[in-house]
């Protein structure tokens, strides 16, 4: 696949966005005017800085309010042209976008549109220029691509042809099918972006809410393998028009941009074995949670090793040259690494104490490592000790880790290998606590979309709908990432302000990372008695809470009072009944959650907002939790 990004697309200057684009591995840019003309260089400039980053100008756009003009304004229309003209000469591009009429004055009338074109094509074709039209979903005459198809093919000449671009399409709800009989060589470029679902006037949602292909709801893929079905083998180019991509980092929405044509071209080729794409393994499957590694010093250690004590972890090995302790529950395994030097040292100098690192347990790891390369996912690795494993690994949200490890190789066994077996002396039994449930990560609100593309395109796994989560602090937005088996399942807590509970871990922590674990047991009374019994202190839930769902849910009153003497949260849904446990904070805003699933499908949202102001509660003002056990 060809690929290429709109410079409308990213924040910043012009050469910083070329800058991005480049270093993201685009092969090419499409230069917005606004971009140019607010930049002081001249078109060849401008053309000699894309050229020397390696990269072709893939068109100069938009050229607006073109067809169907009544005179007077026709001619000056084509004057306007010719004088673009000049400036894609300068610029050395060939192709300039031209998109459907909005202006009041357009006169409608597919012939007329069919004229103006033929002329332009003519004009363009004795400067070896060619013109390609493109239909807005609020175009006043043309708003649907077989429209638009139609007055490229009567125009019939070779230097005009169609822009399709997947948002104009599907968010009309455009039969794509339509694409299929169009003639290869007719189809100059396509842009392609996604969109959230949102009921709103059409021009709005395009110029603000558009996002990268897989990162919203509309049906790209399909899209795509239409336009692949024609055999098309130009640029697909990114055209994204989003508030937040405009205020974001040049080089990280650059690069989702790049790890979505990739993942896309992936899908389109699995689906119609077209060759648009470099082959790749499938999406890896996740089994489980490995283990979840945290970071931090000899001194901080002992805190969050009293605390895992009282959830009913035991030590249970020793790593063979290093200073991590593994402690276990049923499939649970914690690292507690103290090491002075190394990442994980490094990531506690600036984080804290942090679970930093994740180890998934997946079908093929070497496959998944492969494919996350392919992706664009940064490597990570360290020196090990002769005869301990190297577990391939990734980086992953605020710069944490994720190991990637699987049953067939024996990476399954890095606990044998790297670790020599210890008895716990201070071993007070478990309770209850079989696997990870899932991992709640908190990131910074414009990063949600970053971390989003990365888990569903690397692992076989699917979003589901936002939540927003009231925060007495303000809204946080929540996004699940999770797998069809259950094994895989990531929430995503995205805060806008530093003082909701997830803004303050952020800001408190210097970035993402992962703010809670939740571990499943299958009885969660008998996990609440023996945690008590081993000194746990569970977050401390406001009665009024439990009058409500007593009501809500109608239940029976003497279960009302079981959830409320253990502190339990409840919620229902149409697959069974939920129990959410949890503990108080530990350090800048961590906590640990129990939950039981029976049958529910979700994650406890409507409780919240009950769940963080108490935790917001428990929390001294400088942050440091006053009862957390
Ligand atoms: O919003 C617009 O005006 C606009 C301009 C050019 C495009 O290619 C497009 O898709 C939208
Ligand atoms: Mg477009």
């Amino acid at each position: 696949m060809k690929t290429s990004i709109a410079t409308v697309t990213l924040s910043g200057e012009l050469p910083e966005k070329l800058e991005a684009i480049a270093r993201a591995g685009f092969d090419g840019v499409e230069i917005f005017e606004n971009d140019f003309l607010a930049f002081d260089g001249s078109p060849a400039d401008v053309g000699r800085m894309v050229r020397d980053l390696g990269m072709q100008i893939t068109l100069f756009q938009p050229f607006r309010d073109f067809e169907g003009m009544p005179e007077p304004l026709r001619s000056r229309t084509f004057d306007r042209a010719e004088r673009k003209f000049d400036v894609m000469q300068e610029l050395g591009t060939d192709l300039v976008l031209v998109c459907s009429n909005v202006s009041p004055a357009a006169l409608g009338g597919i012939d007329r549109a069919v004229a103006d074109f033929h002329e332009l094509g003519e004009r363009a074709a004795k400067r070896g220029l060619r013109v390609g039209y493109e239909a807005l979903a609020w175009g006043r005459y043309i708003n649907d691509h077989r429209d638009a198809w139609e007055i490229v093919r009567r125009a019939n000449h070779p230097n005009v042809g169609l822009i399709l671009d997947s948002f104009h399409s599907l968010s009309r709800k455009i039969e794509v099918d339509s694409i299929r009989s169009i003639p290869k060589d007719k189809i100059f470029i396509v842009q392609l972006a996604d969109a959230p679902l949102i009921d709103m006037d059409l021009l709005y949602w395009s110029r603000h809410f558009r996002n990268m292909p897989g990162e919203g709801d509309l049906p790209v893929t399909a899209f795509t393998e239409a336009v692949a079905s024609t055999g098309y083998d130009g640029y697909f180019s990114l055209e994204i028009f989003n508030d937040q991509f405009r205020g974001g980092s040049t080089r990280a929405v650059a690069a989702d941009g790049h790890r979505s044509l990739i993942y896309l071209a992936d899908q389109v080729r699995a689906k119609t074995q077209t060759l648009i794409g470099a082959a790749m393994p499938k999406r890896a499957v996740v089994t489980g949670v490995g283990f979840v590694e945290f970071a931090t010093d000899e001194d901080e250690a002992g805190d969050l090793i009293a605390l895992l004590k009282t959830l009913g972890f035991r030590l249970a090995a020793k790593h063979r040259s290093k200073k991590v302790s593994l402690f276990q529950q049923g499939e649970i395994k914690i690292l507690v690494n103290v090491e002075p030097t190394g990442f994980a040292n490094a990531a506690y100098a600036v984080h804290g104490t942090f679970a930093y690192a994740l180890a998934l347990v997946v079908d093929d790891a070497a496959a998944a490592y492969q494919r996350a390369l392919a992706l664009d996912a940064e490597p990570f690795s360290q020196p090990v000790a002769e005869g301990e494993l190297e577990l391939p690994a990734i980086r992953g949200v605020g710069g944490g880790v994720i190991y990637l490890i699987d049953d067939k190789s024996a990476l399954g066994r890095f606990s044998d290998i790297d670790f020599e077996p210890v008895t716990d002396s201070d071993d007070n039994g478990d309770a209850g606590l079989l696997h990870v449930d899932h991992v709640a990560q908190t990131v910074a609100f414009d990063e949600m979309l970053t971390w989003l593309l990365f888990y569903t395109s690397i692992f076989e796994a699917a979003k589901t709908p936002m939540v927003d989560i009231i925060d007495p602090g303000g809204v946080v937005r929540s996004q699940v990432v999770e797998s069809d088996n259950g094994a895989l399942r990531i929430t995503m807590n995205g805060a806008e302000n530093r003082r909701t509970l997830a803004g303050h871990f952020i800001a408190e922590k210097f970035g993402s990372g992962i703010q809670h674990l939740a571990f499943a047991t299958d009885d969660i009374f008998a996990t609440a008695r023996s945690l008590r019994a081993q000194g746990f202190r569970s977050l401390h839930i406001s009665p009024n809470y439990y009058d409500d769902i007593e009501a809500r849910f109608g239940l029976d009153p003497d279960l009302t009072d079981r959830l409320r003497a253990e502190n339990i949260l409840y919620d229902r849904d149409d697959g069974g009944e939920y129990f959410q446990l949890y503990s108080g904070t530990y350090g800048e805003g961590f906590f640990f959650e129990v939950v039981e699933r029976r049958g529910y499908r979700g994650y406890g949202a409507p409780n919240a907002i009950f769940r963080i102001a108490a935790l917001k509660k428990q929390m001294r003002p400088d942050g440091v939790p006053k009862d957390a056990g």
